[in-house]
Order: structure tokens, then C-alpha cells, then sequence
């Protein structure tokens, strides 16, 4: 409630700011029922904005990196893709001892298509989410014979849409590959052409589909491919002490690794590596 007050008084005419997500709160106007949100449904929707923008993509990382860990072939071509665009990967510390920190840029990512095939199948087979937010229908609707009454809740089984043997091919296989389409360039932009906002079609639902459809969708991949990325190109993540990775899952609000990734990671850059 404090924070709504401050940015309801920052953004008072004459006073200068950073646009905040609260302050596109603030200023909107319901145009049906022509009124401000009140101070209660913008502490609702801060909320919201919390619980679905924080654990969703560090878990979402988690399941990548514990299949980078589990199948090393894949992080193998993952850091030759990373090594071919940027070179190899730094070193942790120069012989002064000064620690050095270059990181991939945005700009770089986007010549990382296999990166970007990596974390789509981490979110096909390990969707943060098994479920949407619950919808409604707002009239009868009649689905391939099935009759979806008015006002009847309606939920979807994401997990199970993107490991459908009707759609995926060895739907349980962590095949990165998969989502490589043969462009007539054929030079691996597939996964741009990959369509996870469902509008084509629908294979998968990792951030729901339609107009309730993640806001930050564009965000959160992002945010993937850019630890994703970094961390493969600075360490290598190996099991510890030779055992499995372990990807059964575990239902909390979202479905984390019931046993959470343990790794050994060594410093790629380091002389005589
Ligand atoms: C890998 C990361 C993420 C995944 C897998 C994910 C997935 C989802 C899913 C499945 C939904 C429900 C969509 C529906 O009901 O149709 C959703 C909604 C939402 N997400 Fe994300 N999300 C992620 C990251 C984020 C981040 C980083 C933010 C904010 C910064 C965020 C904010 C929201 C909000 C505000 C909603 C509710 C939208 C509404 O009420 O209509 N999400 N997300």
C-alpha cells in the first residue's frame, strides 16, 4: 500500500521519474466502467506481477541447466555455438588478479539458435507452470461433441500438450533439435519461426495462449537465453561425483525438481583448460 501512495505521489504533474509498472497503473481508466483502479485491485495486480515473474524463470533455468547437466553432448554443441559467435569463453581472472566480467549481449543472442532450441525444449518438457491461470466461458460452447457449459471453469493440461505422441516425437527425449525447421536459407533460424505464442497452432503452452496469454513472455526468454548463455560459456557443468541428475518432479505452486540440480561447475577460461 506504501509503495502505491509513493507512486501515486512521484507521479504527481511536474515531478520527474522513471516510468514504473506502477505508474501505468495509476494512470489507467477501466473504459467500461470509466473509473481509476482502485488502490487494493493495484496492490493485486503488483502482487501478481511478483509471484508470476520470479520463481516461473528461475525454475524454468533450473530445469535447463539440470538437462545441460544431465546430457553433456547437448551442452557441448551449446558451447560451440556460443564459442563460434563470441569466441572462447573469458578468463574468470587476469594474472593481476583482476576479476574480469564480460558478458554475452542481447545483440549476440540472437545468432544463437541452438541456444534457442534449448530452452524451448526446456520449457516443453519441464513447463513451469502444468497449469494456466482457470478461464471461463462466457456463453455454451460445443468442443468436438463435448458440451463446455456457460461459466464452467476451464483449465488446460500444459505439461501434458507439449508431450503429446500425436504432435511430438519421442515426446519424453530432451532433442533440442526438434525445433529446427529447414528454412530455404537453411541457415538455423527455425527457432524464430517457432510459433510459442500459439497463434499459428497450437504445440505447446508453456506461457498459456490467447489474449490471457503471458505479458512477459518476451521478457522471460530473454532472461533465459542470456543466463542460459553465460553460464555455459563461463563454466562447465558437470554431474557431481558421476551421479545421474534426477528429473522427477515435485508439485508446489509451480513444478520445481523435487531433487534440486546439484552440479560441479569449473571455470572454462582457465589456463591449461
Ligand atoms: C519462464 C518464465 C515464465 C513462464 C513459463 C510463465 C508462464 C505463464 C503462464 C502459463 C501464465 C498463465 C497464462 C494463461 O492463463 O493463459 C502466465 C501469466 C502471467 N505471467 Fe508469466 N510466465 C513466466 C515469466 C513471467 C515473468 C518474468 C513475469 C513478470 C515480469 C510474468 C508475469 C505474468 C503475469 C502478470 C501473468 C498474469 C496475466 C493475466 O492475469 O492475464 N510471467 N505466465
Amino acid at each position: 500500500m506504501d509503495v502505491v501512495k509513493q507512486r501515486q505521489q512521484k507521479t504527481k504533474p511536474g515531478k520527474e521519474c522513471v516510468v514504473a509498472y506502477m505508474d501505468t497503473l495509476v494512470d489507467l481508466e477501466l473504459p467500461k466502467e470509466k473509473r481509476k483502479l482502485n488502490e487494493k485491485e493495484m496492490v493485486s495486480l503488483c502482487g501478481k506481477f511478483l509471484y508470476r515473474g520470479t520463481d516461473t524463470t528461475s525454475v524454468a533455468l533450473q530445469w535447463i541447466m539440470a538437462n545441460l547437466v544431465k546430457y553433456p553432448h547437448v551442452q557441448t554443441k551449446l558451447y560451440e555455438e556460443i564459442n563460434g559467435i563470441v569466441g572462447p569463453s573469458p578468463q574468470l581472472r587476469e594474472k593481476n588478479e583482476k576479476a574480469v566480467m564480460v558478458m554475452i549481449k542481447e545483440e549476440d543472442l540472437q545468432r544463437m539458435p541452438y541456444l534457442k532450441y534449448v530452452i524451448l525444449e526446456g520449457l516443453r518438457r519441464h513447463p513451469p507452470s502444468h497449469f494456466v491461470l482457470p478461464h471461463t466461458v462466457t456463453k455454451d460452447v460445443e468442443l468436438e461433441g463435448y458440451l463446455v457449459p456457460k461459466d464452467a471453469l476451464v483449465n488446460f493440461l500444459v505439461a501434458d500438450i507439449g508431450c503429446d505422441p500425436k504432435v511430438w516425437d519421442e515426446p519424453l527425449v530432451f532433442k533440442p533439435k526438434r525445433f529446427f525447421i529447414n528454412t530455404s536459407s537453411g541457415n538455423g533460424e527455425a527457432a524464430d519461426l517457432f510459433d510459442i505464442t500459439g497463434s499459428r497452432e497450437i504445440k505447446m503452452m508453456s506461457f498459456g495462449a490467447g489474449r490471457r496469454i503471458c505479458p512477459a513472455i518476451g521478457l522471460a526468454l530473454l532472461h533465459l537465453e542470456l543466463f542460459v548463455a553465460n553460464l555455459v560459456w563461463y563454466f562447465e557443468w558437470k554431474t557431481v561425483g558421476g551421479n545421474t541428475v534426477d528429473l522427477s518432479e515435485k508439485q508446489e505452486f509451480i513444478t520445481v525438481m523435487k531433487y534440486p540440480l546439484r552440479a560441479h561447475i569449473s571455470p572454462r577460461g582457465f589456463p591449461g583448460k
